[in-house]
């Protein structure tokens, strides 16, 4: 008699999964490489931005009180008695009347305290003496970029978990980072198994399927932040596929096999998780696809057995393991970002387990609408090409209308969320 295996649900799967998420290992990597890399500490302002007063625009730095009462009719001349550009100090005093000639981003001179604009006074020279004639009043303040306007020195600007972004980049140079302290990435190691697996260079044969999911989980494994290392395909024999696992298990930080956890004759993961002795946290999970994704555990590391139809083995990877790697990369929203959509379909069948279809969504004026991406069958490959979300539809027996209001995870959203599963 076959294994009858009970579902839990996929809240509770995900839970049971989350017990083991962990934050790995830093590194520090020169500011050329982090592009792309993790935080694993925040980044916190050193200093003020700017750190001094200084000139928004060329022109003349003044003394406001200078101005008091200048007009058309009577209108004041300062004599001109320097000149800096951006990353000159004026080392000399100025006193009444007089002004200096200001670059943008000029450190404004500690006697001054606004400046004007070229395009606003009329300029002279008399005796080899520049002078300005204003003729109005300038407020104080006007025409800087203040010390701290930026931002104010010990603000957190950027949480660890977040990953390196162009703006981020332009931070982390402001704040003297040429060492970037990153999360080290998780070593993700993957056998596809399946005596009817042919490699992508091999041409087809009766029975035979190209291997397609240790491709896709590559790169699904890279989207998350970590390094895939594929160890290539297992036939389905247990001595070889258990002693494969077996050696390969101590070089990574979690192995993802794919196929082989159903109730085949020819599913062997089952019992090679008994033979390693790991313990199986679940194998069988109230949602479809991915219906039969089990997590095993042995000795700290986590085993994914990924269903080996392709779309059970894409959302499984991303409701399980994304969220343990993002853990790992320190993020504190670890999880797929949830958003509300409008359904673009009908989807009319009864659904005795949650569904996650792949779908594409699109803003729209009303907000962000959602449809299949393709065919809603667990052993589809070609709807994952056009997949930016995963629709949820919880189980109910009517099925679901084209409008009805839905929420979608979203696959390619850097933010994560903390727990989508309420
Ligand atoms: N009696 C039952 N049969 C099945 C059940 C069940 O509950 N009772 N569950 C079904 C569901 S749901 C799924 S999903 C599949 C899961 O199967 P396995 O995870 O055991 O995977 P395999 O049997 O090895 O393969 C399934 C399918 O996927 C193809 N495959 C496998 N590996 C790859 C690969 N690397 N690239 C592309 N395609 C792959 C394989 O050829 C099979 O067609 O079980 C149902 N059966
Ligand atoms: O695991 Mo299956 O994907 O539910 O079709
Ligand atoms: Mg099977």
């Amino acid at each position: 008699m076959v294994e009858r295996r009970i579902p839990i649900s996929v809240k509770e799967a995900v839970m049971r999964v989350m017990k083991f998420a962990k934050e790995g290992k830093k590194e520090e990597v020169s500011i050329y490489e982090c592009n792309g890399r993790f935080l694993c500490e925040d980044i916190v302002a050193n200093h003020d931005v700017p750190s001094f007063d200084r000139s928004a625009y060329d022109g003349f730095a003044i003394r406001s009180v200078d101005l008091k009462g200048a007009s058309k009719e009577k209108p004041i001349t300062l004599s001109v008695i320097d000149e800096i550009g951006a990353g000159q100090v004026c080392q000399k005093r100025i006193g009444e009347y007089e002004a200096v000639r200001i670059m943008t981003g000029a450190m404004l001179p500690s006697d001054c305290d606004a400046v004007v604009m070229f395009e606003v006074v009329k300029e002279g020279r008399e005796n080899d003496q520049p002078y300005i004639i204003i003729d109005h009043e300038v407020g104080k303040g006007t025409n800087l970029s203040f010390q701290g306007e930026d931002v104010k020195k010990g603000k957190v600007l950027v949480e660890k978990g977040t990953k390196i972004n162009p703006g981020i980049m332009a931070l982390l140079a402001t704040f003297g980072y040429e060492k970037v302290p990153v999360a080290k990435k998780p070593i993700i190691g993957i056998f596809a198994t399946g005596t009817e697996l042919l490699e992508v260079d091999e041409p087809l044969e009766k029975g035979k399927i190209r291997n397609s999911n240790a491709y896709m989980i590559m790169a699904q494994i890279e989207r998350a932040g970590a390094i895939p290392v594929y160890f290539g395909k297992l036939q389905d024999v247990f001595t070889v596929s258990y002693e494969a696992m077996k050696e390969k298990l101590a070089s990574v930080d979690i192995l993802i096999t794919t196929g082989g956890v159903s109730v085949g004759d020819y599913d062997l993961l089952p019992a090679i998780y008994k033979e390693l002795g790991a313990e199986v946290l679940f194998n069988k999970v109230a949602m479809r696809p991915g219906s039969v994704t089990t997590v095993a555990h042995l000795d700290g590391k986590l085993l994914y057995g990924l269903s080996g139809n392709p779309s059970a083995c894409y959302v499984g990877f991303e409701i399980f393991t994304k969220p343990i790697i993002r853990r790992y990369l320190f993020s504190s929203k670890p999880h797929l970002q949830s958003a509300p959509a409008i359904l673009g379909e009908d989807f009319l069948t009864a659904n005795a387990f949650t569904r996650f279809f792949r779908s594409t969504v699109s803003w729209k004026e009303d907000g962000l609408h959602t449809v299949p991406s393709g065919v809603d069958k667990s052993n589809i490959v070609t709807s994952l090409a056009f997949a930016n979300a995963l629709t949820i539809l919880p189980s109910n027996s009517t099925g679901y209308q084209k409008g009805e209001r839905v929420n979608v995870l979203l696959l390619e959203e850097e933010e994560g969320s903390e727990w989508p599963w309420n």
